[in-house]
C-alpha cells in the first residue's frame, strides 16, 4: 500500500501494523476554509491528500492511505506552531482544560474513496510559564499539532488523562484504519 504521509509516526505505526509501506507524501494546500469546522478539514485534507497521491501513483489494487490531524479548542483551531512563541500561545491555551484531537483518515482504492474521523479528548494538567518554557526549548512542540506529542518523552508528562484512541492523538487511528483497509 501506498500511505501519504511524511509523518514518521504514521510510517512507523503503518509498518509495525504489518503492511509493506511505501512512502509518497502529498503536497497540498491545507490552508482552512472560512467557517470551515475542525472535523469537516481533517476529513477533507485527508481525502485532497489521497486523491492527489492515488492519481498519480497507485497501481492496480493498491491502497492509498493519507490522514490529516488537528487539535480544536473550542471554536479555535491548532495546527502545527508557527513558531516558539507560536507553540508557547498553544500550550498556554491547552493548560488545564481539555480540547479534542481530530484525524481524519482517507482511503483510495481503484478510484473509490471512503474516510472517517476520529476524536480523542485530551485534558492537561495546569502548565506553568516554566513549565511551557522547558517544553519547548526540548523542540518536541514544533512539527505538531497543538505543539504538543503526547508519545514524546516530554509531552506525555503534560497529560492528566485521555478519553479515546491514543493513537488517534499520536496521528492515525491504527486499528481503525487497518479494519477499514480489511473492508476495501
Ligand atoms: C497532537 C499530536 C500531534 N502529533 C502530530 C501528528 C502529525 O504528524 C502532526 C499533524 O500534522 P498533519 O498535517 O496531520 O501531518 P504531517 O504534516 O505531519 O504529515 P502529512 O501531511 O504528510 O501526512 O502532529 C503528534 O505526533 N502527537 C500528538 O500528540
Amino acid at each position: 500500500m501506498i500511505l501519504a504521509s511524511q509523518s514518521p509516526r504514521r510510517i512507523e505505526l503503518m509498518r509495525e501494523a504489518g503492511f509493506d509501506t511505501r512512502v509518497i507524501p502529498a503536497n497540498i494546500d491545507e490552508t482552512a476554509l472560512p467557517d470551515e469546522g475542525p472535523f469537516d478539514l481533517v476529513e477533507r485534507l485527508a481525502r485532497a491528500k489521497a486523491a492527489a497521491v492515488a492519481k498519480e501513483h497507485a497501481e492496480e489494487g493498491e491502497p492509498v492511505v493519507a490522514a490529516d490531524t488537528i487539535v480544536a479548542l473550542g471554536g479555535e483551531l491548532l495546527g502545527k506552531p508557527a513558531d516558539e512563541a507560536d507553540a508557547r500561545r498553544m500550550l498556554h491555551a491547552l493548560s488545564g482544560k481539555t480540547h479534542q484531537v481530530a484525524t481524519g483518515v482517507c482511503i483510495v482504492r481503484d478510484g473509490s474513496a471512503e474516510s472517517f474521523v476520529d476524536i480523542t479528548d485530551v485534558t492537561f494538567y495546569e502548565l506553568s510559564y516554566d513549565e511551557i518554557d522547558a517544553y519547548v526549548a526540548t523542540g518536541e512542540p514544533m512539527d505538531k499539532a497543538g505543539a504538543y506529542g503526547i508519545q514524546g518523552q516530554h509531552g506525555r508528562m503534560l497529560v492528566e488523562k485521555i478519553d479515546g484512541d491514543f493513537y488517534n492523538v499520536v496521528g492515525l487511528p491504527i486499528a481503525k484504519v487497518v479494519r477499514a483497509l480489511s473492508r476495501t
